[in-house]
C-alpha cells in the first residue's frame, strides 16, 4: 500500500501568515483534501531601519512573522504533523530582507518544540515600500527583462540602500524574499535558491534566460553577490536540518513560490478560469498559452505584466497595488478618529458595522479612486474621492463607494471584456479579503460579465501544499 501523503502549505502574507495540511483524496474531485488549517495576523509593521527611508518606507519585522509561522504550526494537529513528507511555502513577492551566512537563524527547543528564531537578520523590506521615488527610477539602468521596476522591488531597493545608507548592506552577504530565508533556515542552507517566479517579482531579471541581468548590475555597482541562486519553481531547495515541531528531520521543503502563483495553482482547474484574488492587494490572472512569450522590452506605463508560472509558461496579471489594505487603511482611520474622540472600538467591530451599512446601501453617487499606494504603472496618481453630496456621506454610502472603487480600479487596468477575448469562460475569486466582505463580492458580481465562482480552499498556503503533493505522487507512481 502507498505511504499516506500528507505536505504542508505555509503563505508568508503580508497581513497574515497561513499553513496548511493537505493530504491526496483520489475519491475527491478536486483530488486533495485539506485536513487542516490556520491563519494568525503578523502585526509585524515596524519603523524603517533607515532613517532616509522616510514615511514612505515600509517594513517588517521578521522575526514577529517567524513567531506568527510557529504560532501556527503550533495549532496544527501534532500527529498529522508527524506524517509531512514535504513542505511548500510561499509568500509576499517582490520584498527583500537581509542576513548574515550561518547566522540567520539559531534553533532551539527552549519551548514545547523545535523551532528556529531569527538572528543578524534586517527586517523586511516590502512590496509595499514607497522609497524609490520616479526621479530614483528613472536614474536606475534600464533592465534586460519584460518586466520593468518598481519601488518595492528587492533590486530596487537594494540600489536604494547602496545610495542612501551604504553601511547598512555591509552587515549582511545574502539577501532573499522572506519565505527563500525560511526555506534556507528550515533547510540550513548556505546560500538561498530563488524560483524566477520571485526572482522576476525583484526586476533586472531575464525569465527567458533564467538568469539575472548580472553584467547590467555589475556595471552599475550593484552588490551581485547578494543575489540568490536560480532553482525550478516545483523543485527542491532540500531537506529539514532539523526536527521542527513534529515534523522530522530530513523531510522535503520545496523551493519558495511567489504567493499569487501559488493562489492561482489552488484554484485555476482550466485553462479557461482567470483568477481574481483580493487579500492585502488584488490580482486578476489569466493564464498564457503555452509557447507564449512576452516582449522582451520593459513597458512602465503598462497597467498589465506578465508573470513567470510554472513549466516556463505565463500568467497575464493585472496587479493592483490597492484592496484589502485600502479597506484596511479606512479602518484604521476610523478605529484612529475614534480613539482621539475618546472612545475605543475593535478594528473587527468596524468591519462588521461598515460592511453590513453597506450591504443595506444598494448604490450610492459617490466615487472613490482607492489607489492610496498609487499603482505602479502610475505611482503619482493617488486616491481621490469625487461626487460628493451630504446625502452620500453614511458608512454604508462610503464602504460601498470603496468597495465599487477596488473593482473599478482593476477594470481600468485590465477591462473585464479582455477575458473573454482571451478565452476566458469562468472566474474563481480568491482571497479573504473578498471572501470575508459580501459588498465586495456584489461589486464584483455588477462588474463581471462573466460568471464568478468561489471554490474552497483557496488560497496561497494550499497551493504551496499541492504543489509539493503533486511531486510526492510522481515520485510514488515513478
Ligand atoms: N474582520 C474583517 N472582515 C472583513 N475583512 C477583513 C477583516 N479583517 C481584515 N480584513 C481584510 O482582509 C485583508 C487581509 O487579507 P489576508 O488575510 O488574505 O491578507 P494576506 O494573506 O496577508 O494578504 P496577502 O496574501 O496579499 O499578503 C485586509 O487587508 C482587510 O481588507
Ligand atoms: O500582495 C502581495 C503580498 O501580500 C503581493 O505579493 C502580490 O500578491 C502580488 O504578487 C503582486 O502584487 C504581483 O505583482
Amino acid at each position: 500500500m502507498a505511504a499516506r501523503s500528507v505536505t504542508l502549505g505555509i503563505d508568508l502574507g503580508t497581513t497574515s501568515v497561513k499553513a496548511a495540511l493537505v493530504e491526496a483524496a483520489p475519491g475527491d474531485p478536486s483530488g486533495f483534501v485539506v485536513l487542516a488549517s490556520c491563519a494568525r495576523a503578523a502585526r509585524a509593521e515596524t519603523a524603517a531601519q533607515s532613517a532616509a527611508a522616510g514615511p514612505q518606507g515600509q517594513e517588517q519585522d521578521v522575526r514577529r512573522i517567524i513567531q506568527a509561522l510557529h504560532e501556527c504550526l503550533a495549532a496544527l494537529p501534532r500527529e498529522q504533523l508527524r506524517k509531512v513528507c514535504g513542505i511548500g511555502v510561499s509568500g509576499q513577492m517582490h520584498g527583500v530582507m537581509f542576513w548574515k551566512t550561518g547566522q540567520g537563524c539559531a534553533w532551539t527547543e527552549a519551548g514545547a518544540a523545535p523551532v528556529f528564531e531569527p538572528r543578524a537578520v534586517s527586517h523586511l523590506v516590502t512590496w509595499q515600500d514607497g522609497r524609490c521615488s520616479s526621479e530614483f527610477l528613472a536614474s536606475l539602468p534600464q533592465p534586460e527583462s519584460h518586466l520593468s521596476v518598481a519601488t518595492g522591488f528587492g533590486c530596487a531597493t537594494i540600489f536604494w540602500l547602496l545610495k542612501n545608507s551604504p553601511d547598512f548592506l555591509k552587515s549582511y552577504d545574502t539577501a532573499g524574499t522572506i519565505h527563500d530565508y525560511v526555506v534556507a533556515m528550515l533547510c540550513g542552507l548556505a546560500r538561498p535558491l530563488m524560483s524566477d517566479q520571485n526572482a522576476a517579482s525583484w526586476g533586472y531579471f531575464n525569465t527567458r534566460s533564467q538568469s539575472w541581468n548580472l553584467e547590467i548590475l555589475g556595471a552599475a555597482g550593484f552588490p551581485v553577490q547578494l543575489l540568490p541562486d536560480i532553482a525550478e519553481p516545483g523543485s527542491v531547495a532540500g531537506r529539514t536540518s532539523q526536527a521542527w515541531f513534529e515534523i522530522p528531520r530530513g523531510t522535503q521543503v520545496g523551493v519558495a513560490l511567489g504567493d499569487l502563483q501559488a493562489s492561482v495553482f489552488s484554484c485555476m482547474a482550466q485553462k479557461t478560469d482567470a483568477v481574481l484574488n483580493i487579500s492585502t492587494s488584488v490580482q486578476l490572472v489569466a493564464s498564457m498559452p503555452s509557447g507564449f512569450q512576452p516582449a522582451q522590452t520593459p513597458d512602465p506605463a503598462a497597467p498589465v505584466a506578465y508573470f513567470p508560472y510554472f513549466d516556463r509558461t505565463y500568467l497575464a496579471v493585472a496587479a493592483s497595488l490597492n484592496g484589502g489594505n485600502v479597506l484596511a487603511t479606512f479602518v484604521h482611520m476610523l478605529v484612529q478618529w475614534m480613539a482621539d474622540l475618546g472612545l475605543e472600538v475593535e478594528e473587527s467591530m468596524v468591519y462588521s458595522c461598515m460592511i453590513q451599512a453597506a450591504a443595506q446601501q444598494r448604490d450610492t453617487c459617490l466615487t472613490i479612486t482607492p489607489t492610496v499606494l498609487g499603482e505602479r504603472h502610475l505611482p503619482d496618481q493617488l486616491a481621490s474621492v469625487t461626487g460628493i453630496s451630504s446625502s452620500d456621506l453614511s458608512l454604508g454610502h462610503v464602504t460601498r463607494a470603496l468597495c465599487r472603487g477596488i473593482i473599478q480600479n482593476l477594470h481600468s487596468m485590465l477591462p473585464f471584456q479582455q477575458l473573454r477575448e482571451w478565452g476566458v469562460e469562468r472566474v474563481i475569486g480568491s482571497g479573504s479579503a473578498l471572501s470575508r466582505n459580501e459588498v465586495l463580492k456584489q461589486e464584483v458580481q455588477r462588474a463581471f460579465p462573466l460568471p464568478v465562482s468561489y471554490g474552497h480552499d483557496v488560497d496561497a498556503a494550499v497551493g504551496a501544499a499541492l504543489v509539493m503533493l503533486q511531486r510526492s505522487l510522481g515520485r510514488q507512481k515513478s
